[in-house]
């Protein structure tokens, strides 16, 4: 094991997470240009008895990337290194350093006439960060973003690169598709991704009873269908796109995504947090008016064509908190009737006010038995070629939705996801507690579990050793909800546990330890 290192780190850089809610200087910074290099730091963390967090692009909302120790970035190993076309199949399957962005791997793919399937909101993430929390797009015929995912390597934490994919240690390779940085240091990974294609996307305003009305069909109108929630002006925006090879068109007009009136809308959001709380469902109507309209366009919504990143990306505005989670799609409108009576009352009683959109998305996450048959697909074939047909162990959507293909899907198919965001308008704390403990109970009792990367909250009587009473923590501060994920991951958190001891058996990675033990990804015996 060595003591001393080729690499030259950075000493008490700090690290901020890309919202700018948490910082922390780390002892040692590490950008490491090869996986050599990753593995002498990985030695000489165990030879010094240091641990090790693991950053992406630091896009994670919550203190889960917050260390004091050492902490390690690999923007400097994002090379793609092997590009293979499959005809036959209609697809090709790239290999790439896990520190390259997914913005960087879209741009060499356009190059190449192919795209990544489907994404989140944004293409910052790291290509090992995307898959580490469990990151979604909004689809019903696509899952986690981590199932167009082949192999993954890794240097685990007794310095070992271990190659992981179905065939070779599965139950690895199940624990390190979402896993929280805690298996290893992920630093090669292989995506399937097909030929390029555009979105053709319909932009229609309905009323929020619309939504309620339509929810057995409209989650699976379209491949790609998001939906964003105003519920003070009992309006929702809904999107959908399917794939094409038309020509991409002029971007849709966007009010805010000009700068006088962005930095006016984040003014209003100011001084209604600070000054006059009362004011933000007036500031909601406003905004929804000068960015969509008055009129509701069911039917004949405005239509675009974008680019596969562009349509599936969105414009995410100003620094937020956000807490989301899944539940059982067919649970969808129990839940946004429960969130809509709270919402109002809660306005009425001036108790709290919500920021929006209020995003209202799906997934599918089953997976099939066999390799789908794909010689007959063309460009614009809906659905997913998967990577792989493992369930990550930690993943936290429904696991007793059962597969159908693509023609047989209905909404028990389907994962919901509400994501509740709250602004922090000129990088000030909005006050979330109240809203997002409503939002939290909600979900529980529909079956639901937090998304792993968010600002979810949770409760000191969910931590079996606080370290603080209730009237300790802050506003926004992290309870942990150890008891409740206990329950809910069961034998799936033992075997991800007993995974992390055998690839980390000196704890190397349990560096954001207090993140993990509120949380109960490790017991606090097993590290002290
Ligand atoms: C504006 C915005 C929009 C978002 N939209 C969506 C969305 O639409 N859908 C969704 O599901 N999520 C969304 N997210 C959440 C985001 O996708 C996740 O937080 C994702 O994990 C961030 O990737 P990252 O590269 O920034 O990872 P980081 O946030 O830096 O790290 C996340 C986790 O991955 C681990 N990790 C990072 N690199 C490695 C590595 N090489 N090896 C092992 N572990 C590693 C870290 O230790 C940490 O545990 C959004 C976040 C923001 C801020
Ligand atoms: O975490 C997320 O932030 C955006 C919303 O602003 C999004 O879609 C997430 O998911």
């Amino acid at each position: 094991m060595s003591n001393s290192l080729a690499i030259t780190p950075r000493k008490n850089f700090v690290f901020k997470n890309w919202a700018g809610i948490y910082s922390a200087k780390s002892q040692l910074y590490f950008q490491p240009t090869s996986i050599e290099e990753v593995v002498d730091i990985v030695n000489a963390a165990r030879a010094q008895n240091k641990t090790i967090v693991t950053v992406g692009s630091g896009h994670s909302p919550s203190d889960m990337c917050i260390t004091n120790e050492w902490l390690m970035n690999l923007d400097k190993l994002n090379k793609v290194k092997e590009f293979t076309e499959y005809p036959e199949e209609n697809y090709a399957d790239v290999t790439a350093d896990a520190g390259l962005r997914v913005y960087q791997l879209g741009d060499y793919l356009t190059e190449r006439g192919y795209a990544i399937q489907n994404l989140g909101s944004i293409s910052e993430q790291s290509l090992a960060g995307i898959i580490s929390t469990g990151t979604h797009g909004s689809s019903p015929y696509h899952g986690l973003v981590s199932s167009q995912y082949v192999n993954l390597t890794i240097v685990n934490g007794k310095g070992e690169v271990v190659f992981l994919d179905s065939e070779h240690n599965p139950e690895t390779f199940r624990a390190a598709m979402l896993s929280l940085g805690k298996i290893g240091i992920i630093v090669r990974v292989t995506i399937r991704v097909v030929p390029s294609f555009n979105i053709r996307s319909t932009q229609e305003v309905i009323h929020f009873e619309t939504l309620l009305k339509q929810w057995d069909s409209v989650w699976t109108s379209s491949e790609f269908i998001r939906v964003w929630w105003y519920p003070y002006s009992r309006k929702c925006v809904l999107w959908r796109g399917v794939k094409t090879s038309d020509p991409v068109t002029p971007p849709r007009r966007s009010w805010w995504g000009m700068p006088p009136f962005r930095y006016s809308y984040e003014f209003l959001l100011w001084i209604s947090t600070k000054i006059y709380p009362a004011l933000t469902p007036v500031i909601e109507r406003f905004i929804f008016h000068r960015q969509y309209g008055k009129v509701e366009t069911l039917g004949k919504g405005d239509e675009a064509v974008s680019t596969s990143i562009d349509g599936l990306n969105m414009d995410c505005l100003f620094s937020q908190f956000v807490d989301e989670w899944s539940c059982p799609l067919d649970n969808g409108i129990e839940v946004l009737r429960s969130l809509d009576h709270s919402i109002t009352q809660a306005g009425q009683n001036k108790e709290f006010y919500v920021h929006v959109p209020v995003e209202v998305r799906c997934s599918n996450t089953t997976l099939p038995e066999k390799k789908l048959f794909t010689s007959d697909r063309t460009k614009t074939s809906p659905g997913p070629v998967y990577g792989n047909m493992l369930r990550p162990y930690l993943d936290n959507t429904p696991s007793t939705c059962r597969y159908a293909p693509l023609s047989d899907i209905t909404n028990s198919q389907l994962t919901l996801y509400i994501n509740a965001t709250m602004y922090r308008p000129f990088g000030t704390n909005s006050p979330i507690h109240k809203w997002f403990t409503l939002f939290e109970n909600t979900m529980d009792a529909a079956g639901g579990k937090p998304h792993w990367a968010k600002n979810f909250l949770g409760s000191t009587s969910l931590v079996p050793h606080p370290t603080k009473q209730e009237s300790e923590y802050g506003d926004y501060e992290m309870r942990g909800m150890a008891k409740k994920i206990e329950a809910w991951y069961g034998d799936d958190l033992k075997s991800f546990k007993k995974i992390r001891n055998e690839q980390d058996p000196e704890n190397i990675f349990v560096a954001n330890k207090d993140w993990a033990v509120r949380n109960g990804i490790i017991d606090d015996k097993d590290v002290n």
